[in-house]
């Protein structure tokens, strides 16, 4: 698991985080998921025909994950059908078998673009270089590399030999036999992921077994198989740690992508922090994603939580109620900055391969909140939070676009925080400080 050390910004801005005056009432929507945009983008390009994604996420990740699939081929174009938070695409598939000159992919700092893109650069003839940020280097990438070279994919890194993080060089063949192999994914669910959406092009498929400490994030893999099977893929998920996609073609789509269930978390805090009302219409209805859980989580808080007609209603309690909650998974952050406002204990478990996403965010968490004066211990796999009063003072990004948006939810209820590097929120909502002030002013 990765410790590296923990890296500052100091010529980020710090922003003055709000706080909230009276209790919040506000109704709002959020942009379109990034799992599900990547996802589908993913999908697109390996498809039979052009596809269109209604509403997408525009940000960071999701443009990278756009640049990377031109780059090996894919046609991504904007169209009409402008939503709230930008237009259409439209994604004309890779060509099958058609070379690309040598090229390179960015990741930025997106686990989505680092780890599921690879597997199609190797269903692509042509050489592929893939770095990205100086954090991106150090994030997991190990085993997806030694599953792409245990299926007959060469790779090198900078200095010829196998390489076992970012940078690399996928040499891609155009095509991939497939069939079984097993994995390490105790790392991260998109290990798993990334295999999956790349498989059906696989000429025999794939049959992927996990074999390992438990996988993390289930609630991704099941996201991955579901717009697989969306897509005409035949996957066989019946057997724990197990997944056997068939081979065949990946159907073109028109598809409406729903909002960001895990981006709408920090709003629905707020409600709990200001003792208000925060609503979400258009909240889908059987979504795969994760942040579908704030339903529970936020009522294990001691928020009143409904959904009635497609909206989501949170109306906080007279205090925080401390938790003890497993596998927040991408929910974490947030959840976290509630615990550190709540009126009793928490505790925050099976989340230790948070150490290897966009920073080691329990080293982060427990140094930031900490840095205000809070409580907050680090386990082996997860974080104690304990009530203490916080005071203003500087709450530090990592270039984390979930850290920057948990010190926007202190900011709510301590005066004084300034959350340096607001602008990494661009990672998966660039409209964040500006949804933010407006959900604050009524
Ligand atoms: O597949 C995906 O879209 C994601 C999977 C999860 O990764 P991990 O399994 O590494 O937590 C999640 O945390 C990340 O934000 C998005
Ligand atoms: C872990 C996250 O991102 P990534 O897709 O880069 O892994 C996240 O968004 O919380």
């Amino acid at each position: 698991m990765i410790q590296d050390p923990i890296t500052r910004n100091p010529a980020a801005e710090l922003w003055p985080a709000p706080t909230a005056q009276s209790p919040v009432q506000a109704t709002l929507t959020v942009p379109g998921s990034k799992s599900l945009t990547n996802r589908y983008l993913v999908l697109a390009a390996l498809s039979d025909g052009p596809s269109r994604l209604r509403a997408p996420l525009h940000s960071r990740d999701s443009a990278l994950m756009i640049a990377a699939l031109r780059r090996l081929g894919a046609q991504i174009e904007e169209a009409g059908g402008e939503g709230a938070f930008g237009p259409d695409l439209l994604v004309t598939p890779i060509e099958a078998g058609k070379p690309v000159a040598a090229t390179s992919v960015d990741c930025g700092l997106a686990g989505t673009v680092m780890r599921f893109v690879p597997p199609l650069a190797a269903l692509v003839p042509g050489t592929v270089r893939f770095d990205g940020d100086p954090h991106a280097r150090n994030r997991p990438m190990g085993p997806v590399l030694e599953a792409l070279s245990a299926l007959g994919v060469r790779l090198s890194d900078d200095g010829g030999s196998a390489p076992t993080a970012l940078p690399f060089t996928v040499h891609g063949a155009g095509s991939l036999r497939g069939g079984y192999l097993a994995l390490d994914a105790s790392a991260s669910s998109q290990f798993v992921s990334a295999l999956l959406l790349a498989a059906p092009r696989f000429a025999e498929g794939l049959h992927l077994e996990h074999i390992g400490k438990p996988v993390p994030s289930l609630e991704h893999i099941a996201m991955t198989v579901r717009v697989l099977r969306e897509a005409g893929v035949v996957v066989d998920d019946s057997v724990p740690s197990h997944w056997i996609v068939s081979p065949g073609p990946i159907r073109a789509f028109d598809v409406q992508v729903e909002q960001d269930l895990s981006n709408a978390g920090p709003f629905l805090a707020a409600a709990l922090v200001s003792h208000g009302t925060v609503r979400i219409p258009g909240w889908p209805e059987g979504t795969s994603q994760v942040g579908d859980s704030w339903r529970q989580i936020l009522q294990q808080f001691g928020a009143e939580v409904t959904l009635q007609d497609g909206v989501l209603s949170v109306t906080g309690g007279p205090q925080i109620r401390g938790v003890e909650l497993a596998d927040t998974s991408e929910l974490a952050p947030t959840v976290a900055a509630l615990c550190a406002l709540a009126e009793g204990p928490s505790r925050l478990s099976g989340i230790a391969h948070l150490r290897g996403h966009e920073t080691d965010r329990l080293a982060a968490l427990a140094a930031e909140i900490n840095g205000l004066g809070g409580d907050v211990e680090e386990t082996a796999d997860g974080l104690l939070i304990r009530p203490r009063p916080l005071r203003a003072g500087v709450f530090h990004s990592y270039a984390d676009h979930r850290m920057a948006t948990a010190g926007a939810i202190l900011g709510l209820a301590v005066p004084g925080i300034l959350v340096e590097d607001i602008a990494t929120t661009a990672k998966t909502m660039p409209e964040f400080p500006q949804l933010w002030h407006r959900m604050l002013e009524h």
